[in-house]
């Protein structure tokens, strides 16, 4: 399932896509990291390339920026010679620049799935495979310290649970799932910018009552979303309780 194949993650310099990226590679899988903050990207390449040799490349990416994407997936092609699995990863949360908050998140994510549908499309020379996109519990709930990060999320789920019902794509062999956790512990949570939340102390509060995931935490329900190729159209909630399917909510 996981050898030979070959993923595209962005936002792996750190936090979950860094994680995600490993698990990846101890599998056997071939891996593109991808970031836009070059200097953490650099230091994750050669921790992974010290271990996983030719497995795993990097190519520095903003993911607000069309052509430097584009450049990800055919740097991958073209060491790798297919493409199998896109995670979109990278993420931020900042109230104060909410318009980067819906770049990066949601319009990053919709860049992402077009080129990932674009290379893995049978009918498009690719072999099909999973778009795995990262929203949030922000995707499924209100959050009232965060309102453009969860809007961003909620469109997340919206853009990939679309996707995942159009017959030219799952026709062609590509599924499209949504992870959506709840507080991880990754440098997005640090209380460190007074520009992430609009109220840092009702943040607190709610992280305080509902806990901290560890990033192993994650792990299953990522490998799970892989390894279930009957899995197409799945918004996953993940807390301190479990991994959940959220309903499809019909009219
Ligand atoms: N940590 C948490 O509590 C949760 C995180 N998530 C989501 O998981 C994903 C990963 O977040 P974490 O690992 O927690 O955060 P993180 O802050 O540790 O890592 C995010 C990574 O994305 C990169 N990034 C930021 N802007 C970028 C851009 N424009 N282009 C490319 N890369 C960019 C950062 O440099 C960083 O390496 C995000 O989409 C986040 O919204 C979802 C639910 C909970
Ligand atoms: C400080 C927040 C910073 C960034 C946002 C995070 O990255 C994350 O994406 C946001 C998560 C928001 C979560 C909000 C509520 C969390 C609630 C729970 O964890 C509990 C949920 C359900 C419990 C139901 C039950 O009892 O089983």
């Amino acid at each position: 399932m996981f050898s030979g194949r070959v993923a595209v993650v962005t936002g792996s310099a750190q936090g979950l896509g860094k994680v995600f990226s490993g698990v990846l590679l101890e599998r056997g899988s071939k891996v593109c990291i991808s970031d836009v903050n070059q200097s953490e990207l650099e230091k994750t390449y050669k921790e992974f390339k010290s271990k996983y040799a030719e497995n795993v490349i990097s190519q520095q990416c903003d993911v607000t920026d069309s052509e430097q994407l584009k450049e990800v997936f055919r740097k991958t092609k073209d060491t790798y010679g297919q493409l199998d699995l896109v995670v979109n990863n990278a993420g931020i949360v900042n109230e104060k620049n909410w318009q980067q908050c819906i770049d990066v998140n949601l319009n990053g994510t919709i860049r992402g799935t077009m080129l990932g549908m674009e290379y893995m499309r049978k009918d498009k020379g690719g072999k099909g495979g999973l778009i795995l996109n990262m929203s949030s519990l922000a995707g499924i709930f209100p959050v009232n310290y965060t309102p453009a990060y969860a809007a961003s999320k909620h469109g997340v789920i919206g853009y990939t649970r679309s996707w995942s019902m159009h017959p030219d794509v799952v026709n062609n062999g590509v599924r499209l799932v949504c992870l959506c956790p709840a507080f991880v512990d990754t440098d997005m949570i640090k209380m460190d910018d007074d520009s992430k939340f609009v109220g840092t102390d009702l943040a607190q509060q709610v992280i305080e009552k509902f806990g901290i995931m560890s990033t192993d935490h994650i792990i299953p329900v990522f490998v799970n979303a892989i390894e279930d190729e009957e899995n197409n159209g799945s918004v996953i909630s993940i807390t301190l309780k479990g991994a959940n399917k959220i309903p499809l909510p019909m009219p």
